[in-house]
């Protein structure tokens, strides 16, 4: 597997191997060894799964607050993402920013989006399934959101506000200047 920093360099970009044959193919998508040989030590606890109909279903931006902050690693089985991950450590000096990539199953790349970090996506395909890892167990109590198309963020969604498909939640989430400092660089 290849591991590349983006511009926020705690965002990694994973590539892992994929050996074609005449069946198919075969990949580890997910090796804790592998990981640790390249500096991600991290505990996953759960695997989740989404699947969205539509291209421009927008999730997010979401993050756990502590005990219970998530590390994720997300990838693509269907379909495609432009996944977005936003800084949200106060004294960071990417605070506020964000990084974005397409992630998708033609590509088999993954993004790594740990701790301190608000996450979201929108679909670029239908049909769409989305699996990731995360560090630490759902709890809704700690399950908070950040307005997806605040202007602070400046994040260029292909998508409008008519287009965007949406929960009902994520149409309300707060501003990030109404977020309460959680995480601390
Ligand atoms: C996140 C989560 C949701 N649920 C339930 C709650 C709800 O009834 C239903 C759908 O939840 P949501 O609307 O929050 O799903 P969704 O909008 O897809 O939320 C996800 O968005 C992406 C961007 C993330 O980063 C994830 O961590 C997660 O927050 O699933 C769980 O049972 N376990 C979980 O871990």
């Amino acid at each position: 597997m290849s591991v590349e920093s983006l511009d926020i360099p705690e965002i990694k970009i994973i590539r892992p191997k994929k050996h074609g044959d005449e069946r198919g193919f075969f990949s580890e998508t997910y090796s804790k060894a592998s990981f640790a040989d390249a500096g991600i030590d991290i505990d996953f606890v759960q695997d989740n799964h989404s699947f969205s109909a539509e291209t421009g279903t927008v999730r997010g931006l979401h993050f756990q607050t502590p005990p219970f902050a998530q590390d994720k690693l997300v990838r693509v089985l269907r379909g495609a993402i432009l996944d977005v991950a936003v800084d949200l450590r106060v004294g960071s000096p990417t605070y506020g920013r964000h990084v974005s990539a397409v992630i998708s199953a033609a590509t088999w790349n993954q993004i790594l989006i740990p701790i301190g970090f608000a996450h979201g996506l929108v679909t670029l395909e239908p049909d769409t399934e989305v699996l990731y890892k995360v560090s630490n167990v759902y709890s809704p109590a700690h399950d908070k959101g950040l307005l997806w198309n605040d202007p602070d963020l400046g994040i260029a969604w292909p998508v409008s506000k008519a287009q965007a498909i949406l929960s009902a939640k994520d149409r309300v989430q707060p501003r990030l200047g109404e977020l309460p400092a959680v995480f601390h660089y």
